[in-house]
């Protein structure tokens, strides 16, 4: 990533380095001239333009550099929110599952702040590094055996700087582990908001041992580095003092120095007393920086790794949807409060095109499990799936998934169409935006709809619109209809899924809406993961398992 953000701006970044180091160091000649000039030691009448040469070279090279990096540190945090993005969205779905939402958002947010401040702060650094060093050559110029004395505190302040810094990095690093679990309570708060509100007791308890706790800790970590650095500072202070000390009053006693250069070499250290407090004030914001950057790198080879299959793939399966098999599918989630697995399958299906097929079974029999094995979002841990014949693995996964349409039982609705083209569907969305009787509570404007705040019920309406207009060979509905009024029920099973039907789509809807099971070509009946019946009303016959080859072992057909 760090090579992502070189490639991308590698010329502004040799800018900034170029132009700080200008500045500090036309910085640092400056304060030399004027000693020098202060010692009477120069030409009075060149003097004046040599110094408004200096102050004009050291005010435009701060200026570029500041342009230049902030320039940089806005296409930075542009960038790395972009990359951040698309590795989420290129990620499989269970590891995003895993990590979670809370802790993918403080990925966007807190990582790539704390990165784009410290970026803030590059230009100052690069500056007043190069004011630093500058000064010290001019220093060693004028005496090196001050040099000396000098370089020998410097390497003791490193030394010791080297040897506590990990001190404070740990607190850092603590603090921003303790920022996940905030941003969890944050979540839980937001979503969790109308519950919290209609008990006081839950509410008080929620705030006082879960987010107050957080909140302290992250509280607690938080202060402890910034003492830590506080420290820091005052070490490097306390040498500062050490070393004009030592200046002053001790090495006069070992050596006799000339008076103009001991106080040629206090005016310039004090003047570097500024970039030195810049440069030590600055290290909090980097080591957040150092940390959060460490954050999203390990992010990016946990996602990376688990997706490298899947950006090879080719984008569109352009053949002609025949058939989709699934073929002994299984998988098993970890039932934590039973303390036993939960596992789905073996499942044995086929689907053709212009099936119009109900997924039913009581609660938690795996039915959105096995649509989101279906889907391609869940990933079997046995068994395949084939499109048209293929096998789908990571190779072909994300073309797979380009086949379907799905509203989930949680859906999200975009404010906005993304990849509909508006114009040639204008009369399509009209019509479907009628039939689904949004026509007066919604209109479609700049790609856009022009209100959200609707129902549960007419926001799954338009749901399904978006849905129409991707026009996908198969279509995948948990429970659509668990929100709409009894009228809208029956326009979706006799009128919205016939239609679909007859346009040559497949249709997997998950139901418990048992008036209109006998409008399924066929219905699977789901028990505790496993097919216990498959039930064809349209046909009005009954297969056995063993006639249809598909079903598992145990399935029997029943009536339901
Ligand atoms: N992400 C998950 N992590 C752990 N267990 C899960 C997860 N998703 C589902 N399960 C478990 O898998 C089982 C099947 O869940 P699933 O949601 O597939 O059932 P369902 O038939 O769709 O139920 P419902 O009709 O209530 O939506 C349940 O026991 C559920 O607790």
């Amino acid at each position: 990533m760090l090579f992502f953000l070189w490639r991308s701006s590698w010329i502004i970044i040799t800018g900034v380095f170029l132009s700080g180091a200008v500045s500090g160091l036309s910085n640092a000649a400056l304060i030399a001239y004027i000693n020098t000039s202060l010692a009477g030691k120069l030409d009075m009448v060149a003097a004046p333009w040599w110094f408004a040469g200096l102050a004009v070279i050291v005010l435009v090279s701060r200026f570029i550099s500041h342009y230049l990096l902030n320039r940089f540190s806005t296409k930075m945090v542009r960038d790395l929110r972009l990359h951040i993005s698309r590795l989420i969205l290129n990620a499989p779905y269970p590891n995003l599952q895993k990590i979670g939402k809370p802790v993918l958002l403080s990925h966007l947010t807190e990582d790539v702040a704390a990165i784009a401040n410290a970026s803030e702060l590059f230009p100052l650094l690069c500056i007043n590094f190069a004011i630093v060093i500058g000064c010290m050559t001019y220093l060693s110029w004028l005496s090196w055996q001050l040099a000396s004395v000098l370089a020998g505190v410097i390497l003791f302040g490193i030394t010791t700087f080297n040897l506590c810094k990990d001190i404070p990095m740990r607190s850092v690093r603590n603090a921003r582990d303790e920022y996940d679990v905030l941003s969890r309570g944050f979540a839980a708060l937001t979503e969790g908001v109308r519950e919290l509100k209609l008990h006081r007791r839950r509410s008080d308890q929620f705030i006082s041992e879960s987010l107050a706790g957080s909140a302290d800790a992250y509280r607690g970590h938080s202060f402890r580095a910034t003492v830590a650095y506080l420290w820091v500072n005052q070490w490097i202070q306390f040498l500062y003092y050490l070393t004009i000390g030592l200046i002053l009053y001790v090495f006069p006693v070992w050596q006799t120095l000339n008076q103009e250069i001991v106080s040629g070499y206090v005016i310039v250290f004090l003047f570097m007393m500024s970039p030195l407090t810049i440069l030590t004030n600055s290290l909090p914001a980097f080591s957040k920086a150092k940390v959060s950057l460490n954050r999203i790198l390990q992010l990016d080879d946990r996602l990376a790794e688990c997706h490298s299959a899947d950006r090879l793939a080719e984008l569109t399966m352009p053949e002609k949807f025949n058939a989709l098999t699934l073929s002994g599918l299984t998988h098993n989630f970890h039932r934590e409060k039973e303390n036993r697995n939960f596992i789905l399958g073996p499942i044995d299906l086929e689907f053709r095109p212009g099936e119009l097929v109900f997924l039913i079974g009581g609660n938690g029999s795996g039915k959105t499990t096995l649509a989101m094995l279906l889907l391609g979002l869940y990933h079997p841990e046995q068994g395949v799936i084939r499109w048209n014949g293929r096998a789908i693995e990571a190779g072909n996964r994300d073309a797979y998934m380009q086949n379907f349409s799905a509203i989930f039982s949680d859906f999200y609705l975009f404010d906005q169409l993304y990849g509909v083209d508006i114009e040639r569907n204008r009369s399509l969305m009209d019509d479907y935006l009628q039939r689904l009787h949004l026509n007066h509570k919604v209109e479609i404007v700049n790609n856009r709809f022009s209100s959200l705040n609707l129902s549960q019920g007419q926001r799954k309406r338009l749901a399904l619109l978006v849905a129409y207009l991707e026009d996908r060979p198969f279509y995948v509905f948990d429970e659509w209809a668990a929100d709409q009024d009894p009228e809208f029920k029956h326009l979706f099973y006799t009128d919205l899924l016939p239609a679909l039907k007859a346009q040559g789509k497949t249709v997997l809807a998950i139901t418990h809406d048992d008036k209109y099971f006998n409008l399924a070509d066929r219905c699977i009946k789901l028990d505790e993961g496993r097919i216990t019946a498959v039930e064809y009303p349209q046909a009005h016959r009954q297969r056995s398992p063993d006639q249809d080859g598909l079903q598992s072992a145990d399935a029997e057909t029943m009536p339901f």
